[in-house]
C-alpha cells in the first residue's frame, strides 16, 4: 500500500541548500500529487531565508528556507534527507521523539552511531534508508549479489570500483559498501573482515575471498559503479553509470509515496521495488 488516490503529499526537504536537495525540491513542484512545504538549511548557510524557488530554479513558491527540523516536521507528510550524516542523526532523533512523519534517508557516509538513530526511529517510525535511489543501481546491486552468489571466490576475485565528482565528500560511495555487502552476504562471508579499503605500498597478496574496494574522485562524474568478477581465465563486469542526478530525486520521491503506506519499520529501496 502507498499513499491513497487523490491525497496531495506534503514534502519537506532536509539539506534543501544541496545538489540533490534542489532537484527533489524542483521535481515535487512538478507533481500534480506533491507539495513542497519546508526546506531546511544549515544554521549559518548563505541560503537560509532565501525562497525554496529560488533554489529549486522553478518559480517562486512563498516558503523561505529554515533551520528548524521540528516545523518542517510539523507541516509534512514525509521529510526526505539529503543533508549529512550529523544532520541525519539529529532528525532521526527529532522524529523518534514525535513518532513521525515518515522520514526519506538518502545520505550515504553514515557512521554506527548514526545508523543506530535511524533503526531507534524505525521502531516507532516508517524509515526508509537508500544510499542509492535509482532504479539501476538497485538492479546493479541485486545482479553482483546473485553473482557472488554463483561464482566461487576461490576462483573469482571481486573488486567494486566506483567514480564520483570532486566534491563528494564520503569514499567509498554508499552505493559501493551496498553492493560488497550484498556480495558479501550472498557468498556466506563477513564484510566486515573481507573488506580492504586500502592497499599499502608493501602488502600481502590478495586473500581468498576479500572485497576490494577503489573509489576515483574528480571532475563532474555523477556516479559510476563496476563490480568486478575476476578469474585466471573468464572475468564478468557489471556496470551502473548514473548520467542525469534526476534519476535520484524521482526514485527519492517514488520510495517516499510508498513509505508513507507503510508500518514502522526500517525498508529498502529493494522493497519499493519488489527485488528482495
Ligand atoms: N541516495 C541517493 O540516491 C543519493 C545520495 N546522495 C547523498 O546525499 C547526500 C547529499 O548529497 P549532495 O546533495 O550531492 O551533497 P551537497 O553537499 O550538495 O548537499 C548537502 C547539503 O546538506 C546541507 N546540510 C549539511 N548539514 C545540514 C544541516 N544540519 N541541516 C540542513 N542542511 C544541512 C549542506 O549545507 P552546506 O552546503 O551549508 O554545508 C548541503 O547543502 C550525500 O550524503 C550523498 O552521498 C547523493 C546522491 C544520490
Ligand atoms: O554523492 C553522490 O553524488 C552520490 N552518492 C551516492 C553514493 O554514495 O552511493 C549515490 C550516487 O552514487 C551519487
Amino acid at each position: 500500500m502507498s499513499t491513497p488516490p487523490g491525497k496531495i503529499l506534503k514534502i519537506a526537504v532536509l539539506g534543501a541548500s544541496g545538489r540533490l536537495g534542489r532537484l527533489i525540491m524542483a521535481e515535487i513542484t512538478r507533481r500534480p500529487d506533491m507539495e513542497l512545504v519546508a526546506g531546511v538549511v544549515r544554521h549559518d548557510s548563505v541560503m537560509l531565508g532565501a525562497d525554496l524557488g529560488e533554489l529549486a530554479g522553478t518559480a517562486l513558491t512563498g516558503i523561505e528556507t529554515s533551520v528548524s527540523m521540528r516545523d518542517a516536521a510539523d507541516a509534512a507528510d514525509l521529510v526526505i534527507d539529503v543533508s549529512g550524516p550529523q544532520a541525519s542523526a539529529a532528525f532521526a532523533r527529532q522524529i523518534t521523539e514525535r513518532g513521525g512523519p515518515p522520514f526519506v534517508c538518502g545520505v550515504t557516509g553514515l557512521g554506527q552511531d548514526e545508523m543506530a538513530m535511524l533503526n531507534a526511529a524505525s521502531q516507532s517510525v516508517p524509515v526508509l534508508y537508500a544510499r542509492n535511489f535509482s532504479l539501476g543501481a538497485a538492479v546493479t546491486r541485486w545482479l553482483a549479489s546473485e553473482a557472488a552468489r554463483l561464482l566461487p571466490p576461490e576462483q573469482f576475485d571481486l573488486e567494486i570500483v566506483e567514480a564520483h565528482h570532486r566534491r563528494k565528500a564520503d569514499a567509498p560511495s554508499g552505493t559501493a559498501l551496498a553492493i560488497g555487502e550484498a556480495a558479501a552476504e550472498a557468498r556466506g562471508l563477513d564484510f566486515e573482515t573481507q573488506a580492504i579499503f586500502d592497499r599499502p605500498r608493501q602488502g600481502a597478496a590478495r586473500p581468498v575471498g576479500a572485497i576490494g574496494f577503489s573509489a576515483i574522485r574528480g571532475g563532474g562524474a555523477i556516479g559510476e559503479h563496476s563490480a568486478l568478477f575476476l578469474g585466471a581465465f573468464e572475468e564478468l563486469e557489471i556496470r551502473h553509470r548514473a548520467n542525469d542526478r534526476f534519476i535520484f530525486a524521482r526514485g527519492a520521491l517514488e520510495a517516499g509515496k510508498w513509505l508513507t503506506g507503510q508500518a514502522p519499520g526500517l525498508y529498502g529501496i529493494e522493497d519499493v521495488l519488489g527485488l528482495k
